[in-house]
């Protein structure tokens, strides 16, 4: 008699209960399989919404961030959904008729009702933030800059949003927001990766902001903020400088050529040919240049152009006080700076001029990026405007001094060299949002950064997936073990061995 015969003799119900088990797991397996896939297939995304309106000196912009509903607690990717250029200037250049700061709001506002759907607009965030324009009014006019909150305010509050307020930020946060943003949408503070320093060119200020290394922060500690962002510390240095915008720099050394009230200057930092009237009160309508207006000048003065880089950077030079300096290191104007360090994303105007000077191509070194602004300033403004005929002439004619002002500011004032200057990428945007300090003041006032807890992201859907399949099946074998290690105290089947 075969073995293969004795077993079956001494297990009759083995096959008949192999076949059931087999059964009984495969639905197991299939019916939880099926479940987990199904139950995880990731829900239609809802989103929350928030509202940021950067109210800068030359103009107004209005961001809208979205992030998933379901992972409101600190864990959601904050992204860009859609940006609006308020019409018109800034906010403070409307301080003689405050209402039209209000209005001019409108149809941003418009659009962003459209935009962020109704039912999600009574608990979406709005905040106003202004900057260095509302600075500078500020100081020379509280109560012209209160009236134009208050006419912001008022318009701001028309809308179904949850108006949160409207204020002018500090030079400090606005360096600091601005790097928030920056290493947030690099996703270098949730992965506790180095960090990105953050070079921010406005119209009436500029910031710089970066983690230096061995950073004493009692040698200057208004230079200093400290973050504590998902468990890891930083010790953030972060400057910001009121006038040295691109306008405000602009009529700086403007002033400096006119101080004595001439009726005429030949501008180095201008194309040759280029000749515009210029009025003197206008020149000198702002608290950067106010108190060196000449005594003795005419209504207006001639501006023409000469088109010379280097004599442009002695100018620029010009603005800057390297003379003075009480501490181990400083950029210009008596501020310390410790010597920079690692990578640094710059925006705003250093990316607006750059890109259209066409040197946002990280591979070109300083000395490339150099020749080629001389040559282009030393091209007469009519070449200029033939060749580029759509764009903005104003703008036109100021990328010579703007471009010598960054390389001016990057290289004399914050004392980027060859080598450092390489690691500077001109950037307008990462991943789709738009670099500026906006995102990171609405991380900072919706609490969106957990300062201590280091975010453990979900299981990927297919993991999950694997996961509970390998699970299941393990209890199936194991189960199966178990049936068959008791096999012998099983009823017997009804029908009897036959015993050949
Ligand atoms: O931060 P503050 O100093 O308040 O200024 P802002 O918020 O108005 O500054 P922006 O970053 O919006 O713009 C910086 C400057 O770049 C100018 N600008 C904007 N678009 C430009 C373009 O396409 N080409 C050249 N300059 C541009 C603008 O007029 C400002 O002088």
């Amino acid at each position: 008699m075969s073995a293969q015969r004795e077993m079956k003799e001494k297990n009759p119900w083995h096959k008949p209960l192999t076949i059931i088990i087999t059964v009984i797991g495969v639905i197991a397996i299939v019916a939880l399989v099926t479940v987990a896939g199904l139950q995880n297939r990731p829900v239609f995304q809802k989103y929350k919404y928030g509202i940021v309106l950067d109210a800068g000196s030359s103009h107004t912009a209005l961001y809208i961030y979205k992030w998933p509903a379901e992972k409101d607690n600190n864990t959601g990717r904050i992204e860009q959904k859609h940006s609006c250029k308020v019409k018109g200037k800034g906010i403070s250049s409307y301080a003689a008729v405050p209402e039209k700061a209000g209005t001019s709001l409108t149809e941003c506002m418009q659009e962003a009702e459209m935009q962020v759907p109704a039912w999600r607009h009574q608990e979406t965030p709005l905040y106003l933030g202004a900057t260095a324009g509302m600075r500078l009014l500020n100081m020379e006019n509280k109560v012209a800059s209160d009236k134009v909150f208050e006419a912001v305010e008022k318009a701001l509050q028309r809308f179904p949003f949850s108006y949160q307020g409207a204020r002018i930020l500090s030079g400090q946060e606005e360096g600091a927001f601005g790097w928030v943003t920056v290493n947030y949408l690099d996703d270098r503070l949730k992965q506790g990766l180095q960090t990105t320093g953050a070079l921010d060119l406005g119209g009436a200020s500029t910031q710089i902001s970066f983690v230096p290394h061995e950073y004493d922060i009692s040698e200057s500690p208004s230079n200093a903020v400290a973050f504590q962002l998902y468990g890891n510390y930083y010790n953030l240095y972060t400057h910001s400088f009121l006038c040295y915008g691109k306008d405000q720099a602009l009529r700086m050394a403007l002033a400096h050529q006119t101080r004595s009230g001439p009726i005429a200057i030949s501008d180095p930092c201008f194309h040759p040919d280029y000749s515009v009237t210029r009025n003197y009160n206008t020149l000198y309508d702002s608290p950067c240049v106010s108190e060196r207006k000449p005594k003795v000048a005419p209504l207006n003065f001639t501006h023409t152009g000469e088109g010379n880089f280097l004599q442009c950077q002695e100018v620029i030079r010009s603005l800057f006080n390297f003379k003075s300096c009480k501490y181990s290191k400083c950029s210009f104007n008596g501020i310390f700076q410790p010597p920079v360090q690692g990578s640094f994303g710059a925006f705003s105007a250093y990316y607006f001029v750059m890109n259209f000077l066409n040197l946002t191509d990280g591979s070109m070194s300083l000395e490339t990026i150099t020749n080629y602004v001389a040559n282009y300033c030393s091209t007469p403004w009519d070449q200029i405007k033939k060749v580029y005929p759509d764009i903005n002439e104003k703008y036109l004619a100021e990328y010579c001094f703007s471009g010598t002002y960054i390389l001016t500011l990057l290289t004399e004032g914050y004392n980027f060299n060859t080598e450092t200057f390489s690691k500077i990428k001109f950037i307008k945007e990462i991943k789709g949002s738009d670099a500026g300090w906006t995102l990171g003041y609405m991380l900072n006032l919706t609490n969106m950064i957990p300062a201590e807890t280091k975010d453990s992201p979900p299981l990927p859907h297919a993991g999950y997936v694997s996961i509970v399949t390998v699970i299941v099946l393990l209890l199936f074998i194991l189960v199966t073990l178990f049936i068959l290690s008791f096999r012998s105290i099983w009823p017997k089947c009804s029908k009897e061995p036959q015993i050949v």
